[in-house]
C-alpha cells in the first residue's frame, strides 16, 4: 500500500472524527482509504446503528450487500433492524454459484471488467420484498446500481441505499434517479496528486460540503 502525504484525512462519520489513512492510487490520483473490515466491531456496531435508524420507519424485510465490504455493514445494519436473515451479492464466480443471475459492473475506476452475482437459490428472499441495499462506499455508482438492478431483476422493491460514506460526486450521475434513496454517513472528496502531495480535488467536492453551516441563533 502505497502512503501518500498528508497522512490523513479527518471525515466526521455519524458523528464522530473517523482519521482515513490517504493512498495513492496511481500518478494521479489519491483516495483517502476506508477499510470498514479493519475498523473493528465498535465501528461496525456504529455505523449499522446509524444506518439502520434512517431506515427503520421504512420497514424493511431484508439487507442485501455487496462483497466484500458491504459484508459487515449488512450484517449490521439487519443485526440492528432485528433482521436475522441477509443477502450477499458476490464478485467473484464461486462453486455454488455455477447458475447465478449477473450484473456487469461499469466502472471506469478499476482496470478489469467485474460484476456482481445473485445466486438463483436466494431469489425468494427478494420476490415481492421490501429491501434495503448497502455498501461501504459509493464513489462511481457502479456497484451500487448493479446491485439495485440485481435486486429488482429479482422482483424486490427498493427503499433505499445505505453507505457508511459517499466520495466524490460522480455517483449523483451513474445513480440518476435513484441518488434519491442514499442515506449516507459521511462523505469524502477525491484527490489529486500534485507535487508527491494529495491535494483535494475541487471538481470532486460537493457544493454543499464547502458551503458553510447556517449560523443557529
Ligand atoms: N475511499 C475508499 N475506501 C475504500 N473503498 C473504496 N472504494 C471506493 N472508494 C473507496
Amino acid at each position: 500500500m502505497r502512503l501518500i502525504a498528508p497522512d490523513y484525512y479527518d471525515v466526521d462519520i455519524a458523528g464522530e472524527t473517523t482519521s482515513l489513512p490517504m493512498l495513492q492510487l496511481d500518478d494521479q490520483r489519491a483516495i483517502a482509504l476506508l477499510m470498514d473490515i479493519d475498523m473493528g466491531l465498535a465501528f461496525a456496531d456504529r455505523v449499522g446503528r446509524a444506518l439502520a435508524a434512517r431506515f427503520a420507519a421504512m420497514t424493511p424485510e431484508i439487507v442485501v450487500g455487496s462483497a466484500t465490504l458491504g459484508i459487515p455493514v449488512a450484517m449490521e445494519v439487519s443485526r440492528h433492524l432485528g433482521l436475522d436473515k441477509y443477502l450477499i451479492l458476490q464478485k467473484s464466480p464461486k462453486f455454488h454459484l455455477a447458475d447465478a443471475l449477473e450484473e456487469p459492473v461499469r466502472s471506469i475506476t478499476s482496470d478489469k471488467p467485474q460484476r456482481l452475482l445473485l445466486d438463483r437459490r436466494q431469489i425468494p428472499l427478494l420476490q415481492g420484498r421490501r429491501v434495503v441495499v448497502v455498501d461501504d462506499v459509493i464513489a462511481t455508482g457502479a456497484s451500487m446500481a448493479a446491485a439495485m438492478r440485481l435486486v429488482r431483476r429479482a422482483g424486490a422493491t427498493v427503499l433505499g441505499a445505505g453507505t457508511i460514506l459517499t466520495e466524490g460526486i460522480a455517483w449523483r450521475e451513474a445513480l440518476a434517479e435513484d441518488a434519491a434513496l442514499v442515506q449516507r454517513l459521511g462523505r469524502i472528496p477525491q484527490f489529486r496528486v500534485v507535487d508527491g502531495e494529495a491535494r483535494l480535488d475541487p471538481a470532486s467536492v460537493e457544493a454543499e460540503m464547502t458551503r458553510p453551516e447556517p449560523v443557529s441563533g
